[in-house]
């Protein structure tokens, strides 16, 4: 439970937070929401605050549309014959490939949480284009309270600190190809089974 519900949120927020450093455009935006709904001067943002933090929740589906904490999720074994599924097959899901997919998002490799502001999708229910709790019966049962940690964490640093990274780098300078480009890995890299 601690393993399940730790490492997952925090590495949520430290995506969130790469992704605002990487992006300066979302992060004045997310700093304009929480500044102006939580009023000036505000210390410590609430639960009732971010029931209008609409932006800051569409950060946070946006980071693990492309950063599933949990990229394979847990494989589990049909225990019937299901379509081509054999029973006793055991089966991995690609979520980071999944939320990725040219099929169901415009523009995959764009960090854009604009595009959640005017959708229904959510990884509470049955959009399977958007699954880093998985879906369903077994589906991750702590979305909530990593939602709630996740929110309020990053609201509470966007509202109190302007964040900017050392000696004068953009947030171009971040070296992150390996998430974006995987193609452009070496061959020989043994992660790129995955894709
Ligand atoms: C952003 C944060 C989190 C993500 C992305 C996440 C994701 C997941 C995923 C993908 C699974 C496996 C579902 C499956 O494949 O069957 C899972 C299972 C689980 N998660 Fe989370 N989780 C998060 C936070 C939490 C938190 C905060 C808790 C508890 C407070 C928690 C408790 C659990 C437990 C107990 C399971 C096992 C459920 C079962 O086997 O039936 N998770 N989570």
């Amino acid at each position: 439970m601690f393993a399940a519900g730790t490492d997952t949120t925090h590495i949520v927020l430290k995506w969130a937070m790469t992704e605002l450093l990487r992006h300066p455009g979302v992060m004045k935006q997310v700093q304009n929401e929480v500044r102006g709904l939580a009023g000036a001067g505000k210390l410590e943002i609430t639960k009732n605050d971010l029931e209008k933090m609409h932006y800051l929740r569409a950060v946070i589906k946006e980071t693990l549309r492309l950063h599933p904490p949990i990229p394979l999720l847990i494989q589990r074994e049909a225990s019937q014959d299901v379509n081509d599924i054999a029973a006793g097959t055991m089966v991995m899901i690609n979520a980071w490939v999944v939320g990725r997919a040219t099929t169901t998002w415009d523009q995959p490799e764009e960090y854009r949480p604009e595009r959640f502001l005017n959708s229904s999708v959510d990884f509470r229910g049955h959009d399977f284009q958007l699954i880093p709790f998985r879906a369903g019966r077994r589906g991750c049962p702590g979305i909530s309270f990593a939602m709630a940690a996740n929110e309020l964490l990053l609201a509470n640093l966007a509202s109190r600190f302007d964040w900017v990274l050392p000696a004068r780098a953009s947030g171009d300078d971040l070296d992150m190809p390996w998430y974006y480009h995987p193609h452009k890995i070496s061959s020989s890299c043994r992660c790129n089974s995955i894709f």
